[in-house]
């Protein structure tokens, strides 16, 4: 499992690591490993070309001194200076190992002007030798135009609001470049604990952090912008809180997935009622049914009008269907988890059927018309058992009176409010999903592809996460798990083109073969 920290989760620990070493210990063991991340990156470290973005803070700190690491291997480093000071000591250490600086605002860095840095006497003859033709800012475009490696040290976990200028024509300068960028701590750009980006922002090919995980990298549109991730260790661990969120793992995933033990029999395994469908919207039933049938549950009992009811009968015939007359849901049979609303209808009948679901004593996934069901009565939601909602940002948007835009900005602060608001569990989808529920980490989940994003896909989920709760985990691990699984079917049914979302729905056994068959080795 991943776990990852908000900002100042990071910088309280940090503190109280820092006062039992040296001065200086985090930075080298932070530097010496971004050095290794950006040697392995580069086919050959001997003369390749290595810029280095700089800012004043300690993220440009780490860059500087890996930037000495590298041009002691006999890389050309060039540091573009960023910001009004830099870290005094991590470039002292770059000019001594030979490598270059220049200062992105000539005014900022001439020798002697009101800003000069005072980094002793190698800054100054450096600075002679490289400003005394054209502009600093022409220098380094041309060296991030010709760098074959790209260091993003302008700011990390210090940063606060859109990146500012000069560092966002920085930033946008290094999305022009051919060359791979390694952003330092988290790319400049998203903010360390949201993943949210208010400007410009460094796109990474790998971001190595420092310590631990921030929650920033994990969500989107931060998790897209960070490319791989590297983990340092600079032995933070023993001083870090409990995570602000957490991420499964292939390892964890597999963990958590119910297994049928020998003695299992298809009631043991886990029954899901589905309460789904209308004679305008057939396909959510079929989909929502497969979903729950390829994800391991020992039966899936159908309940819908005859329209729907007779589809899922053809295309599953494993499925117990049950034609409904009435809304109700008494004659079907005993569940040990319901899945509620996809393509249901938001008509008085749809309504009624969400009310007796509801009422039931069993876990209940609640998707689609069902959530604008609530929308206009949350009290609805009122129950004992567990609840796991799974909206996307509209829906949620119609059931908190929140802006979607708002939502899709800020998925993890809505998705937790919502949590704590409505009193059940928030599946959000998205881009990256989150999964939250009132005092625990929120469950972040980045296995999905952009293909995912076609109709019919969540009714596909829908069909997984219910049929996950029905098997016995509780809500939150339900939902973590089935986004999981959906997104790893999802890329197995892509596989680099478009998908449907019955394809998801049969991807599904491959996507929990391949979490099975991991080698032992390889879990963490
Ligand atoms: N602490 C430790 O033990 C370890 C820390 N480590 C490393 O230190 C990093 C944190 O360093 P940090 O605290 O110095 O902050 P950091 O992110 O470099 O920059 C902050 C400065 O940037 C500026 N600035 C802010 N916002 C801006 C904006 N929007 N646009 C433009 N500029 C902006 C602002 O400067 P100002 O403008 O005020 O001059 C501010 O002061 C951390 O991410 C990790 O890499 C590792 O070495 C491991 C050990
Ligand atoms: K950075």
């Amino acid at each position: 499992m991943f776990t990852a920290y908000t900002a100042d989760q990071i910088r309280t620990a940090e503190r109280a690591l820092m006062a039992t070493l040296p001065e200086g210990t985090l930075m080298r063991r932070a530097a010496t490993g971004l050095a290794a991340v950006c040697a392995a990156l580069l086919p050959r470290v001997y003369g390749s070309r290595v810029v280095l973005l700089v800012g004043s803070g300690d993220n440009g700190g780490d860059a500087l001194y890996a930037g000495a690491t590298l041009t002691g291997r006999g890389a050309a480093v060039t540091a573009v200076l960023a910001g009004s000071r830099a870290h005094e000591a991590g470039l002292a250490a770059l000019l001594a190992a030979g490598g270059r600086a220049t200062g992105h605002s000539a005014a900022a860095f001439s020798p002697g002007g009101a800003a000069a840095p005072r980094h002793g006497d190698a800054l100054v003859t450096h600075e002679t030798a490289v400003w005394g033709g054209g502009g600093d800012a022409d220098e380094a475009r041309r060296a991030v135009e010709r760098a074959d490696l790209i260091v993003d040290g302008l700011v990390g976990i210090g940063a606060s609001g859109a990146l500012r200028e000069p560092y966002a024509g920085l930033a946008e300068a290094a999305g022009r470049a051919a060359a791979p960028v390694v952003a330092v701590d988290v790319p400049s750009g998203v903010d360390s604990s949201t993943g949210r980006v208010e400007g410009a922002a460094i796109r990474a090919a790998v971001t190595v952090t420092m310590g631990a995980r921030k929650t920033g990298l994990l969500v989107d549109p931060g998790a897209t912008l960070a490319g791989r991730i590297e983990l340092v260790d600079i032995g933070l661990g023993p001083y870090l809180p409990d995570p602000d969120v957490t991420a499964l793992t292939r390892a964890s995933a597999r963990g958590l997935l119910p297994r049928p033990a020998a003695e299992s029999d298809k009631y043991r395994r886990g029954v899901v009622g589905v309460a789904a469908g209308s004679d305008h919207y057939t396909g959510a039933a079929v989909l929502a049914v497969g979903g729950a049938l390829n994800a391991g549950a020992g039966m899936v009992r159908y309940a819908g009008p005859a329209r729907p009811a007779g589809q899922v009968r053809a295309r599953w015939p494993e499925a117990v269907v049950t034609e409904l007359d009435a809304p109700d849901v008494d004659a079907v049979g005993r569940v040990q988890a319901w899945v509620v609303g996809p393509g249901l209808g938001t008509g008085e009948w749809a309504r009624e059927l969400l009310r007796r679901v509801l009422a039931t004593d069993v876990p209940v996934l609640v998707d689609a018309d069902g959530l604008n069901l609530v929308a206009r009565d949350v009290s609805l939601l009122r129950r004992t058992a567990p609840v796991l909602i799974t909206p996307h940002a509209g829906e949620l948007a119609r059931l908190t009176g929140t802006a979607r835009g708002a939502i899709e900005a800020a998925p993890l602060a809505h998705a937790r409010a919502a949590a704590a608001e409505l009193g059940v569990t928030v599946l959000l989808k998205g881009s990256t999903t989150v999964v939250a529920e009132e005092g625990t980490p929120t469950w972040v989940n980045g296995t999905g592809t952009p293909w995912l994003a076609t109709g019919g896909t969540g009714d596909v989920l829908s069909g997984v996460a219910g049929s996950l709760l029905a098997q016995g985990l509780g809500a939150r691990e339900a939902g973590a798990c089935g986004a999981y699984l959906h997104g790893l079917a999802g890329r197995i049914a892509a596989a680099g083109a478009p998908l449907t979302a019955a394809g998801v729905a049969e991807a599904l056994p491959a996507a929990i073969r391949e979490l099975n068959e991991i080698p032992a080795a390889s879990q963490r």
